[in-house]
């Protein structure tokens, strides 16, 4: 298990530095060091949705939401479940695939790339015939860690959208809030129509 963890971690590494090259910031590292960092505060988890019957019912096993940390590198069995939205009440099916990852921006990195990438909102049904199992690496900041994003990402007409905070504060506000709560509306830098426009 450790060296799965390793390994996907290595992954996410690889896939921020890319993002970091394709958006011309100019420390390629500037999201995967904040994983790399001795004192980042990923995690590990294994979600289990149990069949119970043959009924062929469907209920929401894991509800609407999104992930709070930068990046997500989830793997699942054969059973499908999970959705995206990308946008208010679509609700689109990843074909399930046990030798691919899914790979999900978290709402740091939307906030790092200042609102480039899109934290995706996503939810997992569960089929009471089969039995689902995930498995997700979500790649986090050190609690002290200062979220901002680097120079390269904002511009006079892309001004600043979020205000910075720490990973401790971000995560105290998405504890304090319900699963499915935009919690990084709160942290929007100023109201303007301007700035609204750019996060539509
Ligand atoms: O089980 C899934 O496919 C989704 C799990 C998930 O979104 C999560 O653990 O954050
Ligand atoms: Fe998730």
């Amino acid at each position: 298990m450790n060296n799965y963890i390793r390994a996907v971690r290595e992954l996410a590494c690889e896939i921020l530095d890319l993002m970091a090259e394709g958006l011309w910031v100019r420390d390629p590292s500037y999201f995967s060091k904040m994983i790399r960092d001795v004192e980042n505060d990923s995690f590990f988890r294994i979600n289990h949705y149990p069949s119970c019957c043959n009924n062929n019912t469907t209920r929401v096993g894991f509800g609407e939401h999104s992930d709070p940390q930068i990046l997500t590198i989830l793997r699942s069995n054969d059973v499908g479940g999970l959705q995206i939205s990308p946008d208010h009440g679509v609700w689109i099916p990843v074909a399930p695939d046990s030798a691919a990852f899914c790979v999900n921006v978290g709402d740091v990195l939307q906030a790092m790339t200042n609102g480039r990438f899109v934290s995706v909102r996503h939810r997992a049904l569960s089929y009471s015939s089969q039995s689902r199992m995930s498995m997700a690496y979500f790649g986090a900041p050190a609690l002290q860690a200062r979220v901002s994003a680097p120079p390269e990402m904002v511009t006079t007409n892309r001004p600043s959208l979020y205000r910075p905070f720490t990973w401790a504060e971000y995560k105290a506000t998405a504890y304090s809030l319900s699963l499915g709560d935009n919690r990084l509306d709160l942290f929007i830098n100023c109201k303007d129509d301007d700035h609204k426009k750019l996060l539509d």
